[in-house]
C-alpha cells in the first residue's frame, strides 16, 4: 500500500532536547493509526512536525499529498474559543482550506454545514456562540468542520480528552466512517483498551519508535514496559545527539 506520510530518520528537539529521536516509518494511505506512549513521548510533537508547525533538526517528513488535503485537530487546550463566532460559522471554516478565505459562502455550503452539524448530533445549534458550548459539544463542532474539509489525511490530537463516553462513542463512529471512506487517520490517544478495539494500527513512541504496526503486536506487555522504562530514563539535560542540523527538511506540499 502506498504511503501518505514518510518519516525519514526524524529528530525534533526543543532547545536541543529531543522530543522525537531518529523516527522512521510510513503511514499507509487509508490506514487508521493510534499514536500512543507515555506523557512527553513526543506524540503531539509528531503531529505538529507533520503539519510543519515544528521544524525537524534532522531527517525529514515527506508528504505525498497536497497541504489542503490535510485536516489537523490540535488538543482543545490549544484552541482559543473566545472568538465571537457562531457554531455555523465555525463549521464553515472547514471550507477555507479548499475554497480559500474570500470565496463566497453559497446556500449549498450552508446546507452542507447544517447537515454536518446534524451528523455530529448538533442539529439546532447553528446560531449558538462557540464560547457557550460544553467541551464535548465543541469537539463535535470541530468534527463537523473536518467533515466539510473533505481531507485525505486527518490528524487528531487526543480527540477524546475530557469527553464523556457517549460523545466519544459518537466521534469514534465518525472516525471509523472516515476510515471506511479510505481516508488516512492518525490519532493521538491514551486509552489502550479503546485503541485495541478500534484502531488496527498503532505507533508506540517514547521519543524513539518502540513499535509500529498491527495494534495487537505493538501493545504487548513487553513493548509497553519498554516504553515506560525509556520515558523514565530520559535525561532532560543530556546533550542532543550528533545530528546534522543542516540536513533538516520537510518535503512535499504540507505547510511549513
Ligand atoms: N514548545 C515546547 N518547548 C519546549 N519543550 C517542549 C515544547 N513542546 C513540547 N516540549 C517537550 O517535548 C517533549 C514531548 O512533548 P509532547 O507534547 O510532544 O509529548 P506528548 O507525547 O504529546 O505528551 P502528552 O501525552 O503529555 O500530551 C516533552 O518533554 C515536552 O516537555
Amino acid at each position: 500500500m502506498s504511503a501518505v506520510i514518510s518519516l525519514e530518520n526524524l529528530t525534533v528537539a526543543y532547545r536541543r532536547h529531543p522530543a522525537l529521536h531518529h523516527v522512521s516509518g510510513e503511514f499507509a494511505r487509508g490506514s487508521l493509526t493510534a499514536v500512543v506512549g507515555p506523557n512527553g513521548a513526543g506524540k503531539s510533537t509528531l503531529l505538529k512536525t507533520i503539519m510543519g508547525q515544528v521544524r525537524c533538526n534532522s531527517g525529514r517528513v515527506v508528504t505525498h499529498l497536497a497541504a489542503e488535503r490535510i485536516a489537523y485537530l490540535p488538543q482543545q487546550a490549544e484552541i482559543d474559543r473566545s472568538f465571537p463566532i457562531s457554531v455555523l460559522d465555525c463549521v464553515l471554516l472547514g471550507y477555507w482550506a479548499r475554497a480559500g478565505l474570500f470565496r463566497r459562502i453559497s446556500r449549498d455550503m450552508v446546507q452542507r454545514a447544517e447537515e454536518a452539524l446534524a451528523a455530529v448530533g448538533l442539529g439546532g445549534f447553528a446560531q449558538r456562540a462557540i464560547s457557550s458550548l460544553s467541551v464535548g459539544q465543541f469537539q463535535r463542532v470541530l468534527f463537523a468542520r473536518i467533515l466539510l474539509q473533505d481531507a485525505e489525511l486527518i490528524l487528531l490530537d487526543e480527540p477524546f480528552n475530557a469527553i464523556d463516553t457517549r460523545t466519544a462513542g459518537d466521534l469514534l463512529r465518525i472516525i471509523q466512517s472516515w476510515h471506511a471512506e479510505q481516508r488516512t487517520v492518525i490519532a493521538v490517544l491514551h486509552d489502550y483498551d479503546q485503541v485495541r478495539k478500534a484502531f488496527p494500527q498503532s505507533l508506540l513512541l517514547a521519543r524513539n519508535v518502540v513499535a509500529w504496526g498491527e495494534t495487537e503486536g505493538v501493545l504487548c506487555h513487553e513493548n509497553l514496559h519498554r516504553a515506560r522504562s525509556m520515558a523514565e530514563a530520559v535525561d532532560e539535560h543530556a546533550p542532543l545527539c550528533a545530528v546534522d542540523v543542516h540536513d533538516a527538511g520537510h518535503e512535499g506540499s504540507a505547510p511549513r
